[in-house]
């Protein structure tokens, strides 16, 4: 028997995505997000008019090691928002190593999680409390705000997964948008910038 042996541990996670035993946690502002979004002049006036340090999303986390077999588990919460037509979005990746899943469960608010191949194939799914998605290995994913309220999921994925963030931005962008339908809703659009992912992964 291993002497470094993790012990189970009760974590208490609450809709609002606050966590107990989180051993790491940190914030992405909105002025971090340089580039993720299609429209550089919306972006840049959303820069100005809330400022650099707006929170964009807050992400708690627990983990024990990063052995094979070991598990992140964590709460991410999306605050909402728009840059031009597009709904508050995190910046996306692909597992450093590609194949490794990963669980999402909504716990509160409305949103969208968006996932491409690098094959070219494309899934919006929509999330609201109680939906969770599996993502596969092997898919690009992020998560959208398109509701009024923080959008809350938890999270659980492989401890040696890692990501993979240039994967996106070497693409100029995921394949899809999630805009405002003009009404209070959202639909997808192709992403004129994607170029394909080309060979990778
Ligand atoms: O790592 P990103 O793409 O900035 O997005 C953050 C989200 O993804 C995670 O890294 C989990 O894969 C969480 O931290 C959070 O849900």
């Amino acid at each position: 028997m291993t002497t470094d042996l993790a012990w189970p541990i009760a974590l208490t996670i609450g809709v609002d995505g606050v966590m107990s035993g989180a051993t790491g946690a940190y914030d992405k502002l909105l002025g971090d997000l340089d580039g993720v979004y299609l429209n550089d002049g919306a972006f840049a006036e959303a820069v100005a008019a809330q400022g650099h340090d707006r929170l964009a999303y807050h992400v708690d986390e627990h983990r024990y090691g990063s052995d094979p077999g070991a598990l992140i588990v964590g709460t991410s919460t999306l605050l909402p928002g728009r840059v031009g037509d597009e709904f508050a979005m995190t910046r996306g990746h692909l597992h450093a190593r590609a194949d490794r899943a990963e669980l999402y469960h909504c716990l509160s608010g409305r949103g969208v999680m968006l996932m491409d191949t690098v094959d070219g194939r494309s899934q919006a799914v929509p999330m609201t409390p109680g939906v969770a998605v599996h993502v596969p290995g092997h898919w690009v994913h992020r998560t959208v705000n398109v509701g009024d309220e923080p959008f809350v999921t938890l999270f659980c994925y492989a401890a040696d997964a890692g990501q993979d963030y240039d994967l996106i931005s070497d693409a100029g962008g995921m394949s899809q948008l999630v805009v405002t339908d003009g009404a209070d809703g959202w639909i997808t659009r192709p992403n004129p910038r994607h170029t394909g992912y080309g060979s990778a992964a």
